[in-house]
């Protein structure tokens, strides 16, 4: 969370000339209802099973930039939909940056702790391996400005072996 999925892989899809999703985006438009309501009304499960329909089926689509919500990765369906379909980058953010990119937005049901420091830490570990585990390439995105680090991801995937 606050990493920069959403800002970055907007950015990202322009410089591509790709079509860009959101997964929490499409999950709301299709919900008819915001995500703190989803995660009021049917709970963390109730959510995740909606993300996972969601991430399957924009997998099946080619050529788009997808911005998939910070837990994406925790359901193995998901991580092997992301990476039979594409390149999977990993923005990583230290548990700072993320407490100060999340906290004036209200929007992250997860975070309505008392210490939501401790949340992002406890969630960081949980599932860092399991973003390494599908990332193709690894960008840092700790103080370096949302243009920046686009540049590095175009340069990244540009030096991949084609697959
Ligand atoms: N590289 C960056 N440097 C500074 N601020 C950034 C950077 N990337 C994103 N931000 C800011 O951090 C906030 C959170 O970014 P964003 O919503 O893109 O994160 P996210 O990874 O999509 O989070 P989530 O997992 O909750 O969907 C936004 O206000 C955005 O402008
Ligand atoms: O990290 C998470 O588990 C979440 C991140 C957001 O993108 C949303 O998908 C939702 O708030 C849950
Ligand atoms: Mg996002």
């Amino acid at each position: 969370m606050g990493a920069g999925k959403s800002t970055i892989g907007r950015l990202l899809a322009k410089e591509l000339r790709l079509p860009f999703k959101d997964s929490d985006k499409e999950i709301e438009q299709r919900t008819g209802a915001d995500i703190p309501w989803i995660f009021d009304v049917e709970g963390e499960q109730g959510f995740r099973e909606r993300e996972q329909a969601v991430i399957c089926s924009l997998c099946e689509s080619d050529g788009l930039v997808l911005a998939t919500g910070g837990g994406a990765v925790l359901r193995p369906q998901n991580r092997q939909a992301l990476r039979n379909c594409g390149r999977v980058v990993y923005l990583h953010a230290s548990v700072e940056q993320q407490i100060d990119r999340t906290a004036r937005d209200r929007n992250r049901p997860l975070l309505r702790a008392p210490n939501p420091g401790q949340v992002l830490a406890d969630l960081l570990a949980i599932r860092d391996p399991l973003y390494r585990e599908i990332a193709d390439v690894i960008i840092e995105t700790d103080e370096r400005p949302p243009r920046m680090v686009v540049q590095e991801i175009l340069e990244r995937l540009e030096a991949l072996a084609p697959r």
